[in-house]
């Protein structure tokens, strides 16, 4: 059975509930968080008039330290030939940011990284103690210090004509990182796959934020968490419009050990090569 869990952050067994899930499914959706909602409202809000603005090509990504604006079409999943179809600004800390967006994306890339290390430490003290033994440092730490913390806003414009068949708005992939915190969608589309193949939406209410596990923590923890696959599909024809979605990718410093072989900043740097987005 694969049945994300929708976990009420403030329960008293919200820990258990949230890791429970991550561990069955590879995904947890939280409702009743931290994140201040009219805080989300202003940063889509700020956004889309960042995104449909011409002076975006003036942030234009650097290929080295890959923060920016990369426009569409810009970043393939890993075994896909065709381009997703959206375009993305990727926001790291000290670095570039449009005045208009700067204060509610500061804001937000503060308030969700706090929360995400409440749920590492979730995870830290919900695993069985031999897993938890056999970290090569505890999860919660692995951060410290953390300037690699991605947060990623996302649109997906309306589908125009004659784009390349196959072409989806996000090919079937795996997140990298230790642990993605996905500020819901502002249209439905996200689906993970479960290990038979089969595809389940996730539960995207306005407001909710689902958290995946990525390849990091599947390394770290020896695959007791699965990074699920998963992908954004199209919009119906009759309801072709924009999507935006904002998740934080939760990454270590650069030198935290992940396995006796593999730093983080180790096993990204392979990872971004393979996914087009590193030379
Ligand atoms: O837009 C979404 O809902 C998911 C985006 C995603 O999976 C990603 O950017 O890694
Ligand atoms: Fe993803």
């Amino acid at each position: 059975m694969f049945n994300i869990a929708t976990v009420d952050y403030r329960a008293p067994d919200a820990a258990q509930q949230f890791v429970t899930s991550l561990r069955e499914t590879g995904f947890a959706v939280l409702r009743n968080h931290s994140i201040d909602t009219a805080l989300i409202q202003d940063l889509y809000k700020v956004w889309s008039g960042f995104f449909a603005w011409d002076g975006k090509h003036e942030y234009t990504f650097d290929p080295e330290i890959q923060d920016g604006y990369f426009p569409f079409k810009s970043e393939n999943a890993k075994d896909s030939a065709v381009k997703d179809l959206k375009e993305f600004y990727h926001v790291y800390p000290g670095r570039r940011l449009p005045p208009q967006v700067k204060d509610a994306t500061d804001r937000m890339y503060a308030d969700l990284s706090a929360m995400g290390l409440t749920l590492l430490n979730w995870i830290q003290d919900n695993v069985p103690e031999d897993l938890r033994n056999s970290f090569k440092q505890p999860l919660p730490n692995m951060m410290d210090g953390s300037t690699s913390t991605l947060f990623r806003v996302l649109h997906y414009p309306p589908i125009g004509e004659g784009y390349e068949p196959g072409a989806v708005r996000a090919a079937a992939h795996e997140d990298i990182n230790l642990i993605t915190l996905l500020v819901t969608g502002s249209e439905p589309g996200l689906q993970a796959q479960d290990t038979a193949g089969n595809w389940h939406d996730v539960p995207c209410d306005a407001g909710m934020i689902a958290v995946n596990a990525g390849d990091m923590l599947k390394l770290a923890s020896g695959g007791y968490f699965p990074a699920t696959t998963h992908r954004v599909v199209n919009p119906p024809p009759e309801h072709n419009v924009s999507r935006y979605s904002m998740p934080l990718f939760l990454h270590p410093r650069p030198d935290a050990p992940l396995s006796d072989e593999l730093t983080a900043g180790q096993y990204l740097d392979q990872r971004l090569r393979e996914i087009g987005l590193k030379k």
